[in-house]
C-alpha cells in the first residue's frame, strides 16, 4: 500500500533526527525516576556505607528515600559525594504543625533538604490503616509546601484475583487526587501481590496497567496526564528492569530490597539511564 503523505513526512523526520516530533514531544516532558524506598532498614553507618560505594547518574532522577532519623545525615552524605541524588521522606504528617507525638510535618521535611514525599504506600494503609481521604489531605500538604508527592497505588491479591484492579486503582486515583488541579506529582503502580515477593509483574502486565493509570488521570486531569510520570514497584531489581524501561507508560521504578545495596540500585539506574540515551 502506498504511504500517506503523513507517514512519509513522519519517517523522513525519524530518519533524520531519530524520533519523530511528537515522540521527542512526550519524551521530553515525562522524567524517568529510579527511586529508592529504604524502608524501616539502615543504621547511620550503613548509609555512610552506600554513598562511598553509590555511583548514580546524571541521565535519569534519582532520588532516596531513607528512614526519617537519616534524612539529614543522608542529605549531608549526598553533598559530600557530589552525585546527583535528590532527598525524599518516605511518609508525612496532613496538619502543619501541633501536638502529633512521633509524626513528621512537611516544613520538617524541606527543612531537611527533601524535595520528594512518598505517600499512601500499601504498607502505611496496612498498617497505619491510612485511607483515600488521608492520601488526598497528605499530597494536598506536600504540593502546598512545593514538595512533589510519590503517590503509591496497588491492588491486593484479593482484589487482582476477584478482577478489581482497574476498579481499585481507579478510586484511589480519584481519592488521591481530589480537588488537587495544579501541582506535579508522581504516580507508583505497587501491586501488594508483588512488593517483597520475588513475583514481579511482567512488563506487559505492568505496561496494560500503567495505561489505564494513565487513561484514569487524563479523566482527572486532562492533557496533562501525558506529563505525568508513573512508576512501577514490586520486585524490581537489576535482572527485570531492562524489560519495564522499553515499555511506553513505565517511566522508572520504585524500589525497595534492590535499593538497599549501591551496587544493585546502581545497576537499575544504569538499565534505566541507558534507555534515556537510546530515545
Ligand atoms: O514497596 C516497594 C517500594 O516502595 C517495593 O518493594 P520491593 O522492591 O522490596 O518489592
Amino acid at each position: 500500500m502506498e504511504q500517506s503523505i503523513e507517514s512519509y513526512i513522519k519517517n523522513l523526520v525519524r530518519e533524520t533526527l531519530g524520533h519523530t516530533l511528537g515522540e521527542l514531544q512526550v519524551q521530553s516532558d515525562r522524567r524517568i525516576y529510579v527511586i529508592a524506598n529504604w524502608k524501616m532498614n539502615k543504621s547511620l553507618t550503613e548509609t555512610a556505607e552506600f554513598f562511598q560505594e553509590f555511583k548514580s547518574s546524571n541521565d535519569v532522577s534519582v532520588v532516596v528515600c531513607p528512614p526519617t532519623q537519616l534524612l539529614y545525615p543522608t542529605q549531608l552524605f549526598i553533598k559530600q559525594s557530589g552525585k546527583p541524588v535528590d532527598l525524599g521522606g518516605q511518609n508525612v504528617h496532613w496538619a502543619d504543625k501541633g501536638a502529633y507525638t512521633g509524626e513528621t510535618s512537611i516544613s520538617m521535611l524541606k527543612d531537611v533538604g527533601c524535595e520528594y514525599v512518598i505517600i499512601g504506600h500499601s504498607e502505611r494503609r496496612q498498617y497505619a490503616h491510612e485511607d483515600d481521604v488521608l492520601v488526598n489531605k497528605k499530597v494536598k500538604q506536600a504540593i502546598k509546601a512545593g514538595l512533589i508527592p510519590i503517590i503509591c497505588i496497588g491492588e491486593t491479591l484479593e482484589e487482582k484475583n476477584s478482577m478489581r484492579t482497574e476498579q481499585v486503582l481507579s478510586t484511589q486515583l480519584f481519592g488521591a487526587l481530589k480537588e488537587i488541579d495544579s501541582g506535579d506529582f508522581i504516580i507508583a503502580y505497587e501491586p501488594v501481590w508483588a512488593i517483597g515477593t520475588g513475583q514481579s509483574a511482567t512488563a506487559d502486565l505492568a505496561q496494560q496497567t500503567h495505561s489505564y493509570i494513565r487513561s484514569v488521570l487524563k479523566q482527572i486531569v486532562g492533557e496533562k496526564a501525558e506529563n505525568i510520570s508513573i512508576l512501577y514497584g514490586g520486585s524490581a531489581n537489576e535482572s527485570n528492569a531492562a524489560e519495564y524501561s522499553s515499555m511506553t507508560d513505565i517511566d522508572g521504578v520504585l524500589v525497595g530490597g534492590a535499593s538497599l545495596k549501591a551496587q544493585s540500585f546502581d545497576g537499575i539506574i544504569k538499565v534505566f539511564a541507558k534507555g534515556e540515551q537510546n530515545s
